[in-house]
């Protein structure tokens, strides 16, 4: 095993106990955000609808477009945001604008007011259909980490790291909405002792926090979708958290890369903002060290899309484990569906796209416990006990805020999961 990086000599990881990003739920779904879910109520479970959070309310978005006339109603009395999605960024914009109004305008407010209800009594949904599904390998800290521990004869970036946004196709079918178990995947491992492969529950049991990207607006088949059509086509963000089996993912990847050990859940926030309430969050990526191919440069100006001051925060058993900063990504969102699509690929409504693992450059930015034990030979000192990898009943939770439009903070609402016990064990 290698040496970690000279940053992160003097570092013990260490829980903190001070709460840097819980605040008021209500303070962080204020006007400027408004991101969409799916909820049903206990009285109709069957009976799925769109909402949008406001505060610690969620708008039943189809009967308030409704009884406000909206030309948009069609689409938001669905059980699904793919509609709205589909329908492009003019009427993103224009559902947006007239939501907020009905919740911020005075002569609008009571016919609003009985089309709201507390979210504590509500079920939330997974808020859409998931088409295709990719992670990428984005941070750079990560991806060196990564390379460090697992390869450690070896550069730590590959040589075509700094050239493409890496990425692998995922499982769309098992991507879960937060709160869902996640049940300790099985399978092969070959731990290197041992002559031959093992079989049975996973052993190094991993997160991995991310932020995903919701493809709104098709594409078609042959043409590419530059870095200036991010916005025509990403409709919005959520936390994800991709779950991976690391002994399973060690012995399967080569050459063709992660396989059963990342394919068993992939969790999501039920909020998707749209990315249009991200605008006071924009920040340019950092410096590229080598020139990039024209379809991937983004040094022009007007072009560095994607690139977001969103600061995540990973609890264990509701312990601040770790504070990975969105804004050192190496590679942008709209590097990523450029490359996504420069070979004539397609978009579909409903693609989720993952930024792959956050991790800054302090180890307790670091967006893994693969990378936060270092391969599972320093364990975390958590109040109660030790842990390397998750054990079954541990519970994982992602959250976000962003900065907001005048000194505000938007939340980008959390993705939670416990695991439990492997099928039979
Ligand atoms: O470099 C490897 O062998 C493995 C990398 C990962 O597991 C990370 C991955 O899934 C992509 C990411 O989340 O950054
Ligand atoms: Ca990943
Ligand atoms: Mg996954």
């Amino acid at each position: 095993m290698s040496e970690r990086a000279p940053a992160s000599a003097s570092f013990t990881v260490g829980v903190r106990a001070h709460n840097l990003t819980r605040m008021s739920d209500t303070a962080l779904f204020g006007p400027d955000n408004l991101p969409y879910g799916l909820f049903s109520t206990p009285d109709s479970p069957g009976h799925r609808r769109l909402g949008i959070r406001y505060g610690d309310d969620v708008l039943d978005a189809g009967a308030a477009a409704l009884a406000f006339g909206s030309a948009h109603a069609d689409v938001l009395q669905q059980p699904s945001l793919n509609p709205l999605m589909a329908a492009g960024r003019s009427v993103w914009r224009a559902v947006r604008a007239e939501s907020r109004s009905w919740l911020t305008e005075d002569v609008h407010r009571e016919t609003a007011a009985r089309h709201l209800l507390p979210l504590s009594g509500v079920r939330l949904h997974l808020p859409f259909e998931v088409a295709d599904y990719v992670d990428f390998y984005a941070s750079e800290q990560h991806a060196t980490n990564v390379g460090r521990i697992f390869r450690p004869d070896d550069e730590a970036l590959t040589p075509n790291w700094k050239h493409l946004p890496i990425g692998y196709h995922g499982r769309a079918g098992t991507v879960v909405v937060s709160g869902t178990p996640v049940v300790r995947p099985q399978g092969q491992r070959k731990p290197p002792n041992e002559p031959l492969p093992l079989f049975g529950p996973s052993r190094r049991l991993d997160i991995e926090a991310e932020v995903g990207f919701v493809v709104g607006a098709p594409s078609e088949l042959g043409a590419q979708v530059g870095l200036d059509g991010f916005r025509d086509h990403v409709f919005g963000v959520t936390l994800l958290n991709d779950w991976s089996a690391r002994d399973l993912q060690a012995w399967e990847y080569v050459p063709l890369g992660p396989f059963l050990g990342k394919s068993f859940a992939t969790s999501v926030s039920p909020w998707i903002t749209p990315l249009e309430a991200l605008d006071a969050a924009r920040v340019a990526p950092p410096a590229r060290d080598l020139p990039l191919l024209p379809y991937l440069d983004d040094s022009a100006e007007g072009l560095a899309e994607g690139g977001l001051d969103l600061r995540l925060t990973v609890r264990l058993n509701g312990h601040v484990i770790a504070e990975p900063p969105f804004s050192t990504m190496y590679w942008t969102a709209a590097q990523q569906l450029a490359h996504l699509t420069v070979n004539g690929a397609s978009l579909r409504t409903g693609d989720l796209y993952a930024s792959g693992t956050v991790s800054g450059p302090e180890p307790a930015q670091f967006g893994s416990l693969l990378e936060l034990t270092w391969g599972g030979r320093e364990p975390l000192e958590l109040p109660d006990g030790k842990r390397t990898f998750l054990e079954d009943g541990d519970v994982v939770t992602l959250t976000a805020w962003c900065p907001g439009p005048a000194g505000t903070r938007l939340g980008l609402g959390e993705v939670t999961g416990e695991v439990r016990p492997a099928v039979g064990a």
